[in-house]
């Protein structure tokens, strides 16, 4: 009797209703989870472009970056893709056969319509940002500066791609774009977090940009520069010194040293057994330095090394003027700055000389690093050449120089101690883009980094699958036990015996 009974509360399982209803909870389940799958899921990857021109005063080169198209506006997201160094000379070299200056740009863009894909050439912003040597050339002949932008704009125009203008950039947002992609690269500036200083050295002008919590702009406004980024209210501290990148500063000290009008000039910079017959008016071509040029001095001069660090330092202190600060505490030449503060990462020529000279290990002491440098200007130029036979001469003859340069206006300009040496990094690349003001610059100009942070959903996709899958199984579990009177056990009577 009572078994038969059991079969028969068995039986009220599986009962019609019961069966439709958790076969419908079943099915229910199924499709929220696919529909919330579906629906979330990224939509099939689309990438956008954009192009910028650095046209610098040693050389252009060009980067093109890309980014998810429905990702305008998020963080950290655009990376460089490419890159193209156009041969020859920098744009303001051909200010004598300014249509030259365009045509050389050709052989890049034409790589850039084969790098971005076609459908998007259209639609794909096109910069050219010129830095020191435009500015120099527009100091000391501004028609000739107009005419160059005149025949690159017109080369650019004739680009597939949607040419936004070529212009100087000024020293300031050389600086700040700078730092803003050394930020935005490392994503502190979308994470809020501390951030890091930028230190570019150009062939013909230098930057230094970074935050300190003494600088408020007052003291000079003309070195602030106030952006709000992801919510994030910044006033950056940034200078460019413009004649003081190493092929100017070059000149600088030759210059210093052909002052006597003589014909022999014996450089601590250059190694012993260097010897180059130059010409004092190419030394002379240029706004840095012509007003130095010594009259009467003969057509050429030997230029000939004799490798002495310490004496080199002497002679690159000389283009530095320590007098005369009108504020409380000043970098060089009576340009205000700040003490330097937090990491720095320090790009461009900083990066290619002490690679060179392997000395991008900033935990090694200053004084090692100034040892080590003391040897290698020692080394006679023919073991050097025998030592590095494939790098090209011009930069092999001025690492010792550049590495005595870099080190005094590291130390001696921007005031870094033996101690805030070791927060230099230098940098190439951040995560495959090259550090440098170009990336800065169009993030700035497509409106990429919003000034306020943007929302973000409350979890990530696989965090929101996992949450309503868990809930979806927590109502059906709910719903079946809300069905317990049905259940066999439960309509079962309680036996008196
Ligand atoms: N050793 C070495 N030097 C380089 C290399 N590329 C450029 N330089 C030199 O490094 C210096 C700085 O180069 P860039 O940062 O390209 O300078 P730039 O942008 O042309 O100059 P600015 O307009 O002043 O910024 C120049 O003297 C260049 O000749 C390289 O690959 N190796
Ligand atoms: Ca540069």
């Amino acid at each position: 009797m009572s078994a038969q009974r059991e079969m028969k509360e068995k039986n009220l399982w599986h009962t019609p209703v019961t069966i439709i209803i958790t076969v419908i909870g079943v099915i229910a389940i199924v499709a929220l989870v696919t529909v919330a799958v579906l629906q979330n899921k990224p939509l099939h990857q689309k990438y956008k472009y954009g192009i910028v021109l650095d046209a610098g005063s040693s050389h252009t080169a060009l980067y093109i970056y890309e980014w998810p198209a429905e990702k305008d506006n998020n963080t950290g997201r655009v990376e460089q893709t490419h890159s193209c160094k156009v041969k020859g000379p920098g744009i303001s070299s051909y200010a004598s056969d300014p249509v030259k200056a365009g045509e050389s740009l050709s052989e890049c863009m034409q790589e850039a319509q084969l790098k971005v894909p076609k459908d998007r050439h259209q639609e794909t912003p096109l910069y050219l940002g010129a830095t020191a040597g435009m500015r120099l050339l527009n100091i000391e002949n501004s028609s000739a500066s107009d005419r160059v932008f005149q025949a690159v704009g017109e080369a650019l125009q004739k680009s597939p791609f949607s040419f936004q203008g070529a212009r100087i950039l000024s020293g300031q947002e050389e600086g700040a774009f700078g730092w803003v992609t050394v930020n935005y690269l490392d994503d502190r500036l979308s994470q809020g977090l501390e951030t890091t200083g930028a230190l570019d050295l150009g062939g013909a002008s230098t930057q230094i940009s970074f935050i300190s919590d003494s600088f408020d702009g007052s003291e000079s406004p003309a070195n602030s520069v106030t952006f709000r980024l992801y919510g994030n209210d910044y006033n950056l501290y940034t200078h460019s010194f413009l004649c003081y990148g190493k092929d100017q500063v070059l000149r600088l000290v030759l210059a210093h040293l052909t002052q006597s009008g003589l014909g022999n000039v014996a450089d601590p910079c250059f190694h012993s057994g260097y010897m180059e017959t130059k010409n004092y008016s190419v030394l002379y071509d240029s706004p840095c330095v012509s007003d130095r040029k010594p009259s009467g001095a003969p057509a050429t001069f030997t230029h000939s090394g004799r490798g002495d660090f310490l004496q080199c330092q002497e002679m690159v202190k000389k283009v530095f003027n320590f007098t005369n600060c009108k504020y409380s505490q000043c970098s060089f030449n009576g340009v205000f700055q700040p003490l330097v503060q937090g990491p720095f990462g320090a790009f461009s020529a900083y990066y290619f000389v002490m690679n060179f000279l392997n000395l991008t290990d900033t935990s090694i002491p200053l004084e090692v690093v100034k040892e080590k440098l003391t040897r290698y200007c020692a080394t006679p130029w023919n073991e050097i050449q025998q030592q590095h036979p494939k790098v090209k001469v011009k930069y092999l003859a001025e690492y010792c120089f550049s590495g005595t340069y870099i080190l005094t206006l590291l130390t001696e300009g921007y005031n870094f101690t033996s101690e805030s040496y070791s927060d230099i990094k230098f940098i190439k690349k951040i995560k495959g883009s090259d550090a440098g003001w170009t990336l800065g610059y169009m993030l700035n100009l497509t409106n990429m980094i919003p000034a306020e942070a943007p929302d973000t959903p409350l979890l990530p996709h696989a965090g929101y699958v996992s949450f309503v899958t868990v809930i979806a199984l927590l109502l059906f579990v709910l719903f079946i036990v809300s069905l317990r009177p049905l259940w066999p056990s439960c309509s079962k009577q309680p036996q008196i015996v």
